[in-house]
């Protein structure tokens, strides 16, 4: 799963059809997040579902081992019952299942590349599902699955989370509005890298003054030297992919905000959840009306 957005990446359908299967909760891309929300994750789901979780970074084999001594591990407890171990690797896309099968390889029998990787969600898209040997003692084999697992949306900004950290192809929704509530969540955060990349006066709220900078500077025009603010945005959305705008979670992840969603997790009703989140929204817009009266202050 994605540690920018912990909660909307998880699948509940998936969960279901799992059952009572031995999983591991790998949070790839851990490097992108902010540390802090480990450790109330680890807590939830252990509490919540007796589940193990691992962070880990593919791109520098970092926590991968990890997860091939858990497949490891249970062999080792039955060898008769389990000769070999075979591990089915599952994720929305675009979390780096590929990434983290090539580190497990390199780790694990010093090999290269076996799954092809790319930026593009749904790059892993052969039919044929393949078997890559990760370990040769105990035998551990991975199956790579071609980004099946669509993730689940539940109201409109868990859609804009998910496809902001690529689990939608771009082009499927709008990068405008993307790039807009990427704006609104770091100008949240009080994240203004923005200000000093784009060479602004000072923070905004409006994309539709910040995108045609954006296209300016990157000389992104359309045919009659029309701002291309689409490509603005996928630069901008880019961007914070590659962690430009620092490390944290899109999702909110406190104690509490677990606890309701795992208490929730297996409730067809998710009305709580969702007023939880217009609640949330309201708080949101008072803090934005604030944020602005203190910029104006402030002389921006
Ligand atoms: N920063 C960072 N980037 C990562 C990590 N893992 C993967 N990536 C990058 O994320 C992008 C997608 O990685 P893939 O391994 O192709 O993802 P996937 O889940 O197989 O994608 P699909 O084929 O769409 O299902 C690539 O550009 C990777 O380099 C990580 O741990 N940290």
């Amino acid at each position: 799963m994605h540690l920018h957005i912990p909660l909307s990446s998880i699948n509940h359908k998936f969960e279901q059809i799992a059952g009572r299967k031995d999983r591991i909760i790998v949070y790839n891309k851990a490097d992108l997040a902010d540390d802090s929300v480990q450790q109330p994750i680890i807590d939830a789901f252990k509490q919540y579902r007796n589940q193990h979780v691992i962070f880990t970074n593919a791109n520098m084999d970092k926590n991968v081992k990890k997860i091939i001594d858990f497949a490891a591990d249970k062999h080792k407890q039955d060898p008769s019952r389990y000769p070999f171990i075979s591990v089915m690797v599952v994720g929305m896309p675009n979390v780096g299942k590929s990434s983290l099968i090539n580190s497990m390889r390199r780790i694990g029998v010093r090999k290269g590349k076996a799954a092809k990787t790319g930026a593009l969600p749904g790059v892993t898209r052969s039919v044929a599902v393949t078997s890559i040997k990760v370990l040769e003692d105990p035998p551990v084999y991975l199956v790579d699955t071609p980004g099946v697992m669509i993730p689940h949306l539940p109201d409109p900004e868990s859609s804009l989370k998910v496809a902001l950290t690529g689990g939608i192809r771009d082009h499927l929704s709008d990068e405008v509005v993307m790039a807009d509530y990427l704006l609104w969540r770091l100008n949240n955060f009080g994240n203004f890298g923005y200000v000093e990349n784009f060479k602004l006066s000072g923070p905004t709220d409006d994309i539709n003054f910040l995108l045609p900078v954006i296209s300016k500077r990157i000389g992104a025009l359309q045919k009659y030297g029309e701002y291309d603010l689409k490509t603005a945005a996928t630069f901008f959305i880019k961007q914070y992919r590659n962690g430009k705008y620092g490390k944290y979670t899109l999702d909110d992840i406190t104690v509490d905000s677990l606890n309701n969603y795992f208490v929730n997790e297996n409730n067809p009703d998710k009305q709580v959840l969702l007023s939880k989140n217009q609640e949330k929204k309201l708080l949101w817009n008072k803090k934005r009306e604030k944020r602005l009266e203190r910029w104006k202050r402030q002389g921006y």
